[in-house]
């Protein structure tokens, strides 16, 4: 009877798209992003993908002193896989986005695969009335935010962190970055098994719809065979539906308040865990079984 295949469960527990006056549940301080992290663990995510915000008014911050008191506790209390950003927010300069994976060195970091436009603006409509910083006006009414990823960048970034053993979630978000990505595994500036995050349905890059998902398998398969282990992240509503799409058809899948607040149509997520358990449950209702943190090194080649 062969082994059921094993399926990575990535949680991106805060990020820097959503911001606190969205919902109260979004992890802000070192304490509840080290909570929300344990958490989504404990509940089955091997993978923590990890942003720090400003304690006092949860504006992102990629300095790597933010990341250090939930990094600490995190390690003294889970053996989950830590994947630290080098998006940070998209207004940011790549110099200042390297810094914290530079500085901590993790098993993986994020690496987005080219230049984008990045669109927040369509959340600003449904939250509007109840935006209470700023700041979080600004952020979300910005029109013109280009998501800087050039080839220089992105050499920049794998040369700094490759050199520290950190291996890479790259965050195609759509065709284009799959070719971009082929251009430096060609050039052996990576080496595979490659860990590629498809993203669906965050404005700028491709929609969700199955077509979307299909088109970016199908094309990642002819570039890289199996050089390559395939996750995909739906934004906002479409989380659940791309997840089950992925999972059916052998990929991994990324869930947490980083991507979607949601659990379930108009429901809040209360905890990450909520999401990380409704992924489990499509998951293992497929027959499938979710990968412990020491499976997924094996499975991603991790320096561990
Ligand atoms: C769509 C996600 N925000 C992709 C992401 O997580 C980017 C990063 O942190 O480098
Ligand atoms: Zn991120």
């Amino acid at each position: 009877m062969a082994k059921p295949r094993k399926t990575i469960i990535t949680c991106a527990v805060t990020g820097a798209i959503h911001t606190p006056s969205m919902s109260e549940y979004l992890p802000v301080t070192p304490a509840e992003i080290a909570e929300a992290a344990i958490g989504a663990a404990e509940a089955g995510a091997a993978v923590i993908h990890l942003h720090a915000r400003n304690p006092q008014d949860g504006r992102p911050d990629q300095t790597p002193e933010a990341f250090e008191p939930f990094l600490r506790v995190i390690k003294q209390r889970s053996d989950c896989v830590v994947n630290i950003t080098t998006g940070g927010a998209p207004t940011m300069s790549i110099e200042e986005r390297v810094r914290p994976a530079a500085t901590w060195k993790p098993e993986v970091a994020s690496l987005n695969m080219g230049t984008m436009n990045f669109g927040l603006f369509p959340m600003l409509a449904r939250f509007e009335g109840k935006l209470r910083h700023e700041w979080e006006r600004d952020y979300l009414a910005n029109r013109d935010i280009v998501f800087r990823n050039t080839f220089g960048d992105i050499e920049h970034i794998l040369t700094t962190l490759g050199a520290n053993g950190t291996r890479f979630e790259f965050e195609c978000y759509d065709s284009a970055h799959l070719y971009n990505l082929k251009h430096f595994f060609d050039a052996g500036l990576v080496k595979g098994p490659l860990f590629i995050q498809t993203v669906f349905g965050l404005m700028g890059g491709i929609g969700a719809h199955p077509e979307d998902v299909m088109h970016m398998k199908r094309t990642a398969d002819r570039l890289f065979g199996d050089n390559y282990r395939w996750s995909v992240l739906g934004a906002g509503k479409n989380q659940m539906a791309v997840a089950a799409m992925a999972a059916a058809m052998g990929g991994h899948v990324r869930v947490g308040l980083e991507d979607s607040l949601w659990n379930g149509p108009g429901r809040l997520a209360r905890t990450n865990a909520e999401q990380v358990t409704r992924a489990r449950q499509i998951i293992e209702g497929l027959g499938l079984e979710i990968a412990t943190p020491d499976e997924a090194r094996e499975i991603l080649a991790l320096k561990g």
